[in-house]
């Protein structure tokens, strides 16, 4: 067991103390994330566009994934590895479990899946099974083609309604962690006070019980040259990535980041 588990996080949302999240791809970064004190390391199906060069996550297979999850696992030794379900990879009940499974055997000890109410019934067998689950809610990439772009979700108010009650749905299901990505900050602090289990945010204002960044955006890397607009540079002002990393965890856990400037209003 590393010494950040799902209890730790509970804690620390019952104490306000903001949880720090960051995406991680290999053994290295996962090293320099726990000398940096960041708490969850995310596998995340981003590794499609930010180490692939895809212009979308739906390319990765969970046989990827799976090669960098053990990677993380080899130069982890205190968070908490948290895995992307990829794209189809839940495209039936039976295949969510094997799938799941193969993470977990990976070194992961939670697994991510994007969606809304419909993920009730897998995060239910999932929890019932061992696997603890973190849903991922708002601006799901793995649904683009259908948002028709990564564009911020929950901005009208039946949107936010359903959002609210799909929230409180997934956790009576038995999910252990909520992810919020491009929601507008006032429904995102909503659903964080609705909920007592951890939420975490990108691009979800700075009252999530925590927040995450893609590990090459924080650090200033981008293949486009156009970044979200929830994204900051932690190497301005830094001398090393080592530096940045403790930057980002220093300002998370002060709460200076996010600013206003890089959320998103209803
Ligand atoms: N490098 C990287 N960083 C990410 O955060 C990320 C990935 N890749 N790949 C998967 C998804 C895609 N993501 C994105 C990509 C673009 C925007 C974006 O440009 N959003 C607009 C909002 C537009 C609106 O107002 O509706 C922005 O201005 O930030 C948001 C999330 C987040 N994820
Ligand atoms: C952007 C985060 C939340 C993610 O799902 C990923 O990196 O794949
Ligand atoms: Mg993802």
């Amino acid at each position: 067991m590393p010494a950040i588990t799902l209890t730790t996080l509970q804690g620390l949302k019952q104490k306000g103390e903001k949880i720090t999240m960051l995406t991680c791809y290999d053994a290295t970064f996962a090293h320099a994330c726990n000398q940096a004190g960041v708490e969850v390391l995310l596998v995340g199906d981003s590794l499609g566009m930010v180490l692939q060069g895809h212009d979308s996550t739906l390319p990765v297979t969970t046989a990827e994934m799976a090669y960098h999850v053990a990677a993380v696992k080899r130069g982890n030794t205190d968070a908490l590895i948290l895995a992307d379900l990829p794209f189809m990879a839940n495209a039936t009940l039976e295949q969510t479990m094997v799938n799941s499974a193969t993470l977990m055997q990976a070194g992961a000890h939670m697994i991510k899946v994007e969606g809304a109410l419909w993920l009730a019934e897998s995060i239910r067998l999932l929890a019932e099974r061992g696997i603890p689950v973190c849903a991922h809610m708002g601006l799901t990439p793995q649904a683009v083609n259908i948002l028709g772009g990564y564009k911020v979700q929950g901005r009208n108010e039946n949107q936010a309604r359903q959002m609210r009650a799909d929230a409180i749905a997934l956790e009576q299901a038995g999910a252990a962690m909520l992810l919020l990505e491009c929601v507008p900050s006032e429904l995102a602090q909503e659903i964080t006070q609705a909920v007592s289990i951890p939420v975490i945010g990108i691009g979800a204002g700075n009252a999530t019980d925590g927040q995450v960044l893609v590990l090459h955006d924080m650090l200033g890397l981008s293949i486009t040259g156009r970044v979200p607009k929830f994204v900051k540079n932690f190497m301005n002002g830094q001398t090393s990535i080592q530096a940045a990393l403790t930057a980002y965890v220093t300002e998370v856990k002060a709460a200076t980041f996010p600013g206003i400037e890089h959320g998103f209003s209803a």
